[in-house]
């Protein structure tokens, strides 16, 4: 069945490393998409907001930090059946940060050790492409989801040397 796109709507995703103790912040969702899941901070854009600028106001809103540093390492691309609008996922490393880690109405910030990131109670697709996050590496995914969003049916996940502004659907290879 061919991936068809109408639309796509644009998201970030920050993940903050603690580099020295090999640790990752993730926070479990407590509202909405992705409820009961871990994941990393970030969210919609506001109209009229930068990708980065929507990078750094979600991981304050939901973790209450500031990150001090933030570089966009690569950009997920989430498809689903039977459904034409895709989601574009870009997602930041940050390695500083001000503040502490806090709970909030939507996210409860944790920290893992690298050796026991809890994958089980991930998104699926995160387990294909956090290796490559967690070694720095650039990277481009395209990820195509059964209807209940359980299962990843297709995947392209493909190392860059620059991570472009917005994804190209032209470019796209899963289509
Ligand atoms: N498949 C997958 N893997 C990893 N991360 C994600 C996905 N799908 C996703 O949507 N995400 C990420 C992208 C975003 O960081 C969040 C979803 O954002 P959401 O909470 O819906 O957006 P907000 O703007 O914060 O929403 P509300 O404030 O309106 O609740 O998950």
């Amino acid at each position: 069945m061919p991936i068809i796109i109408e639309k796509k709507k644009l998201f970030t995703l920050v993940l903050t490393l603690d580099e020295k103790n090999r640790k990752i912040l993730l926070g479990m969702k407590k509202r909405g998409f992705g409820l009961n899941k871990w994941n990393g901070f970030g969210g919609k854009l506001e109209p009229g907001e930068t990708i980065v600028q929507a990078a750094y106001r979600e991981l304050e809103e939901e973790a209450m930090i500031q990150a001090v540093d933030m570089d966009k390492i690569g950009i997920n691309l989430f498809t689903f059946e039977n459904d034409p609008v895709a989601l574009e996922v870009h997602v930041f490393r940050s390695t500083e940060y001000k503040g502490t880690p806090t709970e909030t109405e939507e996210m409860r910030p944790e920290w893992f050790s690298y050796d026991n990131i809890p994958f089980d109670t991930m998104w699926p697709d995160d387990r294909i492409w956090f290796p490559l996050f967690l070694k720095g590496q650039q990277f481009l995914g395209e990820f195509h989801f059964s209807e209940d969003q359980k299962r990843v049916l297709e995947q392209d996940l493909r190392e860059v040397s620059h991570v472009p502004e917005e994804y190209d659907l032209t470019q796209r290879k899963l289509a």
